[in-house]
């Protein structure tokens, strides 16, 4: 089932949660709504599932106008942060839920709904645990069940807010390669939401980049890493280090009030000058942190240290050490005009 959105607006009172959105999500496709905190991500996913109604635009699945359909008639699947499990019911009837309140005309017998529980629970590797009840299990294993409840009556569409917000890091990254594996079995169309650039760029098809209600960017994890459209898609995926045109020329490679910004690991270091593009500085400090070190550089005319990655290998052909003078010459660099700076 694929989704179309048309210049789709929300606004709470004064406030604009989504301005203008354009989206294409196509069939079976695991899409990341990605974003920081009160960007408009839960608000979209929302009016996706009918839970909330735009002001103006449009919502189309697949080519259908969906608007005057409620949550129920959409077909969605929805996974929330707080496991909205039925306390009072074993893991079992829990997924079994959805099924059984059907429309008797719509509702399978008792021998299917068993078989297609215990059918979901073996996909969600949780076959064993079917007779507890939700209290006896831990954290990430409830989510598994909430989704396990949300495929149970075939939605077209998943939706899944900060599914694994909650959990410990570690767990969440056990859940992420589940949930991507689960993915690539069912093929349904799914939209997470996250503000964990990591979790989005290992999980997902493609990320919508979003900020103050605005898409930045939509592209493959490695499209929207490797060429952000935007400075602030340089900033929130990943590290990166400014500088100004007025101080550093060379590296912005234009008049007027430009910015370059250069990511940690695609700038090189050396004791000795290489050309005009050679910045001196003086390390301040340098860590290996397992397969990459890293270094922080002074540099004049910059209050802010360059941040430098480089791999153990190459630490190791040139060693570097705390108060060492060196030069810093960037690989790769992306110009924009300091007046489209992204805000954070
Ligand atoms: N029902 C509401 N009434 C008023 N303002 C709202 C309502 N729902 C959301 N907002 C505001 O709209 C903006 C977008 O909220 P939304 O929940 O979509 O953001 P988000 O990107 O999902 O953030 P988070 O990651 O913190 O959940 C926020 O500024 C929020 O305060």
């Amino acid at each position: 089932m694929s989704i179309t959105i048309e210049n789709l607006n929300k606004r709470f009172g004064d406030h604009i949660a989504l301005s203008n959105i354009n989206l294409e999500v196509n069939s079976g496709e695991l899409l990341a709504l990605l974003g920081p905190s009160g960007c408009g991500k839960t608000t979209l996913l929302r009016i996706i599932g009918g839970l909330d109604v735009a002001d103006s635009g449009s919502l189309l699945f697949h080519g259908e106008n969906v608007e005057e359909r409620d949550a129920r008639e959409r077909n969605v699947g929805f996974v929330f942060q707080h496991y909205a499990l039925f306390r009072h019911m074993t893991v079992f009837e829990n997924v079994a839920f959805g099924l059984r309140v059907k429309p008797k005309k719509e509702r399978h017998p008792e021998a299917e709904i068993r078989r297609r529980v215990t059918h979901l629970l073996e996909l969600v590797q949780l076959d064993w645990i079917a007779d507890r009840c939700p209290s006896q299990l831990s954290g990430g294993q409830r989510q598994r069940i909430a989704l396990a409840r949300a495929l149970a009556v075939e939605p077209k569409i998943l939706l899944l807010d900060e599914p694994f917000g909650a959990l410990d890091a570690k767990v969440r990254k056990e859940l992420r390669r589940w949930l991507r594996h689960l993915h690539d079995e069912l093929h349904v169309t799914s939209i997470f939401v996250t503000h964990d650039q990591e979790e989005a760029l290992e999980v997902a098809d493609r990320v919508v980049v979003m900020n103050h209600g605005k898409i930045e960017q939509v592209g493959t994890p490695d499209e929207v890493y490797a060429t952000p459209a935007t400075p602030f898609v340089y900033q929130f995926i990943g590290n990166v280090n400014l500088f100004h045109s007025r101080i550093h020329s060379a590296w912005t490679q234009q008049h007027g009030d430009a910015v370059a910004y250069v990511r940690p690991h695609d700038i090189d270091i050396s004791h000795t000058r290489h050309d005009d593009a050679s910045l001196a500085g003086e390390i301040k400090l340098i860590r290996a942190i397992g397969a990459v070190v890293r270094a922080e550089v002074a540099v004049a005319g910059s209050e802010e240290l360059v941040e430098i990655e480089l791999s153990r290998e190459r630490f190791e052909a040139q060693p570097l050490a705390n108060g060492d003078q060196v030069f810093i010459r960037p690989r790769q660099v992306r110009v924009f005009e300091e007046s489209v700076k992204g805000t954070l």
